[in-house]
């Protein structure tokens, strides 16, 4: 029962905790956490929100999954459902205001209401130098990494109301260790973390908390760039104190747990998942 314990009086600790019940021969059944929940996920299809997607609906959740391209959302929701979990998936690119209506439609054949929203979605960071980039660049950047989860959000929010539901907006390290090979996208994602408390404060009457995941270097196609970088690497490693790249894995349970009724007080926060202190 220990792990039970743990989970109810420090809900931070619900990762390991979730983890070492599992391994258990003692299972506790932590399914039905988020039952009756539904969950939008954007850019879903591979990477952190495919883990986080699967994790929600591991929990109870039934997941609305989405990204740019059928053939990504099609397997990607094969692939859940053949682990038994209950998902939908249609294509949404986060920018365009009618695959945005879509995935609100989708979102609300389920029960007609939604509960969480998991803005994932982001263009890749490469872009080289604040002042070397261009126009349509930034228009881009801040689009699909700023602006979009706005919108879906005051999309989704009349379905939202009564349910006691959370939104997490997915930032990076980048807001707190800018690296000047990331230009707009450090912008973008530092402009997320006000995001957050302005909607914290916004919803917070309606009963929906906002929070903000800030992953570090996790093995991904989006971060290969990085990764795969040496020298990028080597400079970006010093930080690590835990001595590995993250996995996708390592935030969807976080995620999960902002969601949860574990997290019903935490609003307007920044939980980093990076292997390291930015204040360390
Ligand atoms: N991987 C890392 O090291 C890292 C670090 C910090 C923050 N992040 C953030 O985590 C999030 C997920 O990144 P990831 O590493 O899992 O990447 P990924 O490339 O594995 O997944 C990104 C997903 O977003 C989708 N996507 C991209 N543009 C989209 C758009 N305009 N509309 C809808 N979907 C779109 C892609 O199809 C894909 O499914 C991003 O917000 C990223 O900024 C990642």
């Amino acid at each position: 029962m220990l792990p039970a314990v743990i989970w109810g009086h420090w809900g931070l600790f619900y990762t390991s905790a979730r983890h070492s019940v599992r391994m258990s021969s003692t299972r506790v059944d932590w399914k039905g956490m988020l039952a009756n929940r539904v969950a939008v996920v954007t850019g879903s299809t591979s990477g952190i929100g495919f883990s986080v997607a699967r994790r929600l609906a591991q929990d109870g959740a039934h997941v609305v999954i989405s990204s740019r391209k059928q053939q990504n959302v099609d397997r990607a929701v094969g692939e859940l459902r053949g682990e038994g979990l209950s998902v939908t998936g249609t294509v949404c690119h986060v920018e365009k205001t009618e695959d945005r209506e879509r995935l609100v439609a989708k979102a609300l054949e389920h029960c007609g209401a939604v509960d969480f929203l998991v803005c994932n979605a982001a263009v890749n960071p490469l872009v080289g130098s604040t002042l070397g980039t261009s126009e349509q660049i930034w228009d881009k950047i801040l689009s699909v990494n700023l602006k979009s989860p706005a919108l879906l959000l005051s999309q989704l929010l009349p379905y939202m109301e009564k349910r006691r539901g959370a939104v997490i907006l997915v930032s990076s390290i980048a807001a707190y260790i800018p690296k000047v090979e990331l230009g707009v996208y450090n912008i973008s994602k530092t402009a997320l973390l006000g995001l957050t408390r302005t909607l914290a404060l916004e919803l917070a009457p309606k009963d929906i908390r906002v929070n903000c995941l800030v992953p570090g270097m996790i093995k991904t196609d989006f971060s290969k760039v990085l990764h795969a970088n040496e020298a990028f690497w080597n400079s970006f490693s010093e930080h690590h104190q835990l001595q590995r790249i993250g996995k996708p894995e390592d935030c969807a349970g976080i995620v999960s747990f902002l969601c949860s009724p574990d997290a019903s007080y935490i609003t307007g926060e920044n939980i980093v998942v990076a292997g390291f202190s930015s204040r360390l």
